[in-house]
């Protein structure tokens, strides 16, 4: 539940040097009141959603009366056989509300909590620790990750260690009992406290975030092919006529409660006039849409589960974020989702997805 008071923008006066962007940004991320620590839930500045656009109510008044809201038109295109939605100020932009049933959205959950980590796929704790195997299992099983000493090809086999990779360091999930002859000279972490600060996995071709590049010599596997029939068909709106969308990398996004991602483009690829597909998964989230500026005013909308985006052409140079997701059960929006997670063995995606968001968006490279 939100509560009442509100905290005081401090930095009002600062306000109008911010962009449009940023302005809109602050509207909508979250902010913790400072009521007292003793307050059971913690409670949270009131956010006014009212200019939020909800294309699940778009939808719904779409098949009522046939009629849409002002500046957003529906897309017809006979290749494709599900609704799509476009703004009249944002070419190249696409918006197919629920595209994933409620299956489709548990398989891609579950794939990016235990496969899309996996080395040689690389994640924000490769830095740290080297190629990790295992993570979601192991916080299952409350395993620590300790580094290796020992140097033998045993270990190494394991670890799946190359002794080629200079990236010579080795951690592996042991079982907690095994590391309480508290050894100071192991490091370790809790592998559920890894898994809650996942923040990112990257699928086919490797990026690198410090040199903001495709690092094609970075071993990778092939975006798995599931993903990739999924990929395909869901670009189909946003592809030049009789074109196929090749899928060779993705970036997989873990949010959560209070994390957001700022305003950015994504203009690493060759060829903006293929899309960037993008799967919402998890809790609801509010999506910022901006221009080719940070100046221009961006759109807001509500991303929820099973929702896909598309970005091409256009909409390729158009600042866009996540300013807010909603972990809260009035907002989350995720009732149906966390039932198909009710057998015992599910208790820890359920758990991970009750205040999480997962986004997988899939990119032409070349
Ligand atoms: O989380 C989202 O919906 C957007 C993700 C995104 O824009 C990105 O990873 O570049
Ligand atoms: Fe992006």
């Amino acid at each position: 539940m939100y509560g009442t008071s509100e905290i005081v923008d401090a930095a009002a006066p600062v306000d109008a040097e911010r962009t449009a962007f940023r302005r809109t940004e602050k509207l909508y991320k979250l902010y913790k009141t400072q009521a007292p620590k003793s307050w059971k839930n913690q409670a949270h500045r009131k956010t006014d959603l009212s200019g939020v656009i909800d294309f699940h109510s778009v939808l719904e008044s779409f098949k009522q009366c046939g009629a849409t809201p002002a500046g957003i038109f529906k897309y017809e295109c006979r290749s494709f056989n599900r609704p799509v939605f476009c703004f009249e100020e944002r070419p190249g932009f696409y918006f197919i509300p629920g595209a994933l049933t409620d299956d489709e959205q548990v398989h891609w959950i579950r794939e990016s909590l235990i496969s899309f980590p996996q080395p040689p796929n690389r994640t924000n704790h490769t830095e740290a620790y080297g190629p990790i195997f295992g993570l979601f299992d192991a916080a299952q099983n409350n395993k620590v990750l300790v580094e290796a000493k020992s140097t033998s090809s045993e270990v190494d086999r394991i670890l799946g260690y190359d002794k080629t990779n200079l990236n010579s360091k080795r951690f592996s999930f042991s079982e907690y009992c095994m590391i309480t002859n508290n050894d100071e000279s192991y490091k370790s972490v809790a592998a559920s406290l890894l898994l809650r600060k996942l923040r990112w996995s990257t699928l086919g071709l490797q990026f690198d975030w410090s040199k903001r590049n495709y690092a094609v010599s970075l071993p990778h596997k092939r975006i798995p092919d599931d993903l990739c029939l999924v990929a395909k068909k869901m670009a189909v709106p946003a592809m030049p006529n009789g074109e196929e969308f090749q899928p060779e990398a993705a970036i997989v996004n873990y949010f959560g409660p209070s994390d957001m991602l700022g305003g950015h483009l994504d203009d690493m690829e060759k060829d903006w006039s293929k899309p960037i597909v993008s799967i919402s998964l998890g809790c609801k989230a509010i999506f910022l849409l901006g221009g080719k500026s940070r100046e221009d005013m961006p759109i807001a909308m509500f991303l929820r589960s099973g929702d896909i985006v598309l970005m091409a052409g256009e909409a390729r140079e158009c600042f866009h974020g996540v300013p807010r997701i909603f972990t809260d059960s009035e907002h989350a929006d995720n009732v149906d989702l966390l039932s198909q997670f009710s057998n015992e063995e599910d208790l820890c995606f359920r758990e991970y997805i009750k205040t999480s968001r997962i986004n997988i968006n899939i990119r032409q490279v070349n």
